[in-house]
């Protein structure tokens, strides 16, 4: 045996040596430590004292004690009496749980849905005249003023005609109003300012169609609500118009569905929204920059579905001179089309913007066969006038008028009783 083989030996000896001796005394150590615990009184322990009871009461009215229920670990299918991963956190199923009980929940509060209550329809333009007032000054009073003077020469008919043509008549209105009251005036042999007010009256009336039919189709027919399409550019009064011929309808106790196809803005969807609230209809809307013809479709078959009487579409206001705009406008048309009839094409004109008016309504006219026009802020204007010039250039009658920002200011179009609160 060599000697590296030796040394070898005696080294792996030596440890096994040392292992045993290491071993032996730490065996010892535990065994003393544990004798020395169990020898401890149990009170010398541990210092949490559990001298006080835990105060547990019934929530309920039962007895305080209750029988665990028997249900033995071999009887549970789902572990073999082992805890599986997570079971140890959760809950023992023996434990005591407390019963149930049905506890009556205070009755929901609905959000009071105030319903407004909306001015008598009857005589809406008589309790209105008093918004014409700046049209009245200008031009009733003006006219009346010259008129009454008694004979009038060449310059009190320049100072007529001036009159007419600043009220927004348009030259081809007041051209023919002033041939008729010079004709009028001679062949009745007017001398008194009484008469003069009749025959001005006559006149002006007759400028303005009472043959044309106003009414507003906005009630159903063969069990189909009634389609109304508002269209116009932006800005002019189209959803205040919408939410205003709700009203109208819902005093008349009809039933209502608006639909928000304007889809541009979301704060017209909201501003329906809210005219809807009021009278406790129905509005369909869609996602902001949604296809309104979409969302027309949508609430013409709501409406349809749910039975209303008429559906009322606010669209989107749109320059006449976009091109784009006016086809999505169309587009809505024959979409809505391909489902039911839209009886009623009302445009929505802003009185204060005169001529400009004019040209928007031939635009709008070429696109959606416009059957009615509103004629709005009429309130804010001396240029009532144009509600002459709109019908004469466009041939459709204006149906409806607006007379302020308040929710009842929208009378029916009367020629007799609009001439009337002109002249005072
Ligand atoms: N004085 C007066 N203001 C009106 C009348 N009709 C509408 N307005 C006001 O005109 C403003 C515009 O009305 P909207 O109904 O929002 O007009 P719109 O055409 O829907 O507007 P867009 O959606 O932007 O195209 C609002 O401040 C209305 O209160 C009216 O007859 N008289």
């Amino acid at each position: 045996m060599s000697t590296e083989l030796i040394v070898i030996l005696a080294v792996v000896l030596v440890l096994i040596a040392v292992g045993v001796v290491t071993g032996l005394v730490l065996a010892k150590r535990r065994r003393v430590s544990l004798t020395e615990a169990e020898r401890k009184p149990v009170e010398e322990r541990a210092k949490y004292q559990a001298g006080g009871k835990f105060d547990l009461s019934s929530g309920g009215t039962g007895t305080a004690t209750v029988e665990p229920p028997v249900h033995p670990v071999e009887d549970r299918t789902e572990v073999d009496g082992q805890p599986g991963v997570g079971d140890d956190a959760s809950v023992p199923r023996d434990s005591e749980k407390r019963d149930i009980v049905d506890i009556p929940l205070p009755a929901a509060e609905e959000a009071p849905v105030e319903i407004d209550e909306i001015e008598p329809t009857a005589g809406r333009l008589e309790r209105l005249r008093g918004k014409l007032a700046r049209s009245r000054s200008t031009f009733g009073q003006s006219l009346l003023g010259l008129l009454g003077a008694g004979d009038l020469d060449e310059d009190s008919w320049t100072d007529i005609e001036d009159t007419l043509l600043l009220a927004d008549l348009g030259a081809a209105t007041t051209a023919e109003i002033i041939t008729k009251l010079r004709e009028e005036l001679t062949a009745r042999g007017v001398r008194t300012a009484e008469d003069a007010r009749a025959v001005l009256r006559s006149v002006l009336v007759e400028a303005l169609h009472p043959e044309m039919n106003r009414s507003v189709r906005a009630l159903p027919h063969d069990s189909k609500p009634a389609v109304v399409l508002v269209a116009g550019v932006n800005g002019t009064g189209k959803t205040t118009t919408t939410g205003k011929l709700a009203r109208v309808l819902v005093a008349d106790g009809r039933t209502v569905l608006l639909g928000a196809a304007d889809t541009f803005r979301a704060a017209a969807a909201e501003q329906l929204a809210t005219w809807a609230a009021r009278v406790g209809a129905e509005v369909v809307r869609g996602k902001e920059g949604a296809d309104p013809a979409a969302v027309a479709f949508d609430a013409v078959k709501r409406g349809t579905d749910a039975g209303v009487d008429a559906v009322l579409v606010d669209t989107a206001g749109r320059l006449h001179t976009k091109t784009g705009l006016m086809d999505e406008l169309g587009k809505v048309k024959r979409v809505v089309e391909k489902q039911t009839k839209i009886d009623e094409v009302l445009l929505v004109l802003d009185a204060t913007t005169g001529q400009n008016g004019l040209t928007q309504a031939r635009v709008f006219s070429e696109v959606v066969d416009v059957t009615g026009i509103v004629l709005t802020k009429l309130d804010g204007t001396a240029k009532g006038g144009i509600v002459f010039q709109v019908q004469r250039e466009l041939g459709v009658p204006v149906k409806l008028v607006g007379l302020g920002e308040g929710a009842d200011d929208l009378a029916p179009f009367e020629p007799g009783a609009f001439v009337d609160a002109l002249l005072g």
